[in-house]
Parts: C-alpha cells; structure tokens; sequence
C-alpha cells in the first residue's frame, strides 16, 4: 500500500460517523481531499459543509457539495480534518497546508474532532514536523524573535499568504514535550494568530490507515 492508499483509506472510514441530515466541518489537505470525495458519494443524505480554507470549498463545491458559512451554523457535530503529527495524547501539529487557523476554528465548533491520517503522521514526541505559526505580516520580525526566545528556530515560508491575508513562519528544532503549554505561549505573543498545535482541542477519534487495513482509537 502507498501514503497515498494509507490516506484514502483512513479518509474513507470516516464517512460512517458522518449523520445524516447534519452539517460537517471539512478540514484541509490530500488525506481530507479523499474525504471530500467520499462525502459526495452521499451529498443528497447530508446538509453541506463547513469549510477550512478556500481549496477545500472549491473542491466541495466543484463536486456539488453545497458549502455554508461558519456564521450561520450554530452547532458542528463533527469536524474531520488531517494532521502533520499525532502522540499518545491526540495533540497534534497541523497547518503543513497553511489552513491552520480556519482549521483551528472550526474543530473548537464541532462536538467531535475526527483525525484521519496514515500510520507515518504518529510520532512519540512532537516537533520532527516544523510547527507552522499564523503571523500578522507586520509582525514577522519580532515574532520570530519571540520563538527563538521559547528555544524554536523560525524560518519564513516563502512566497505563501494565507487565506486570511497572512504569512506562515515554520519553526524547526522544537522537541514538544508540554503540547499544551507552549500552545498558550505561542499564542500569547502579540502578531501572532495562532499556532498548529492542537492540543487544547485534541482529536477525539484518530483513523490511521496502514498496511493491515484501518485502526480506530478513541481517547
Ligand atoms: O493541517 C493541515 C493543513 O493545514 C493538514 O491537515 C496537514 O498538513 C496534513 O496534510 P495531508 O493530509 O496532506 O498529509
């Protein structure tokens, strides 16, 4: 089996938590590209979508899956999304794709976080991944002062805006060891709009697709 195979089997497991007549939160990436796909299989069973960036929204879209503002839904009962990383814990990092923040606030709506990965995304210790930060583009320089300061090496992922008109700042040699800590901490530096730890709000169910076939765990 390929990453690739790993993923869309993952991404397909998930559509038996997906009720029917509900809104669903739809996360960013090639794993949620494959549930995108298998949430059109049954598009006439279910409301729409959330959506967390733009791609996700034009690829639902395309497929006749109708897309709601996140305003004028009052309650998610499921957000499925993928992940850069995953511990024992369910914390993760996100935000390889840049989506981080509208990842972030739509899995703090939904009811339940449905994580679906391949098995290379679950680590011991996070931080192998470079944590992606949602800056203020004014704020690049003193931000990134602040992370070397929290023991963090920041580098300027070039030539990327995200969908909220700001830049990414990926920090390296991070070895994660209190997610929900230094998730605060990030987040308390001023330019800073967030960060991809998810640890506060951790994944409920992780879907990991593997060579044997798919396994489910529950936290
Ligand atoms: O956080 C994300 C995007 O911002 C993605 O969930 C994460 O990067 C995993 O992506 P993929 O499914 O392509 O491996």
């Amino acid at each position: 089996m390929t990453q690739d195979e790993m993923k869309k089997a993952a991404a397909w497991a998930a559509l038996k938590y997906v009720e029917h007549d509900s809104i669903v939160g739809v996360g960013t990436g090639s794993t949620v590209n494959h549930f995108i796909d298998a949430l059109a299989t049954m598009k006439a069973d279910i409301e729409g979508a959330v959506s967390s960036s733009e791609e996700s929204t034009q690829k639902m879209k395309a497929l006749g899956i109708p897309v709601f503002d996140l305003n004028s839904v009052n309650e998610l009962s499921l957000y499925v999304d993928g992940a850069d990383e995953i511990n024992a814990s369910m914390h993760m990092i996100k935000g390889g794709g840049a989506a981080l923040t509208r990842e972030k606030i739509v899995a703090a709506v939904a009811d339940k976080f449905i994580c679906i990965i391949d098995s290379s995304k679950q680590v011991d210790i996070l931080g192998e991944f470079p944590l992606p930060v949602e800056v203020i583009p004014m704020a690049r320089s003193y931000v990134g002062r602040e992370l070397v300061k929290l023991g963090g090496d920041p580098v300027y992922r070039e030539g990327v805006i995200t969908d909220n008109g700001n830049i990414i700042l990926d920090v390296y040699n991070m070895k994660i060891m209190q997610a929900k800590v230094l998730e605060k901490q990030i987040n308390a530096i001023v330019g800073v709009v967030t960060n991809g730890l998810f640890a506060h709000r951790a994944a409920d169910v992780l879907l990991v697709g593997k060579e044997a076939g798919v396994e489910t765990i529950t936290d």
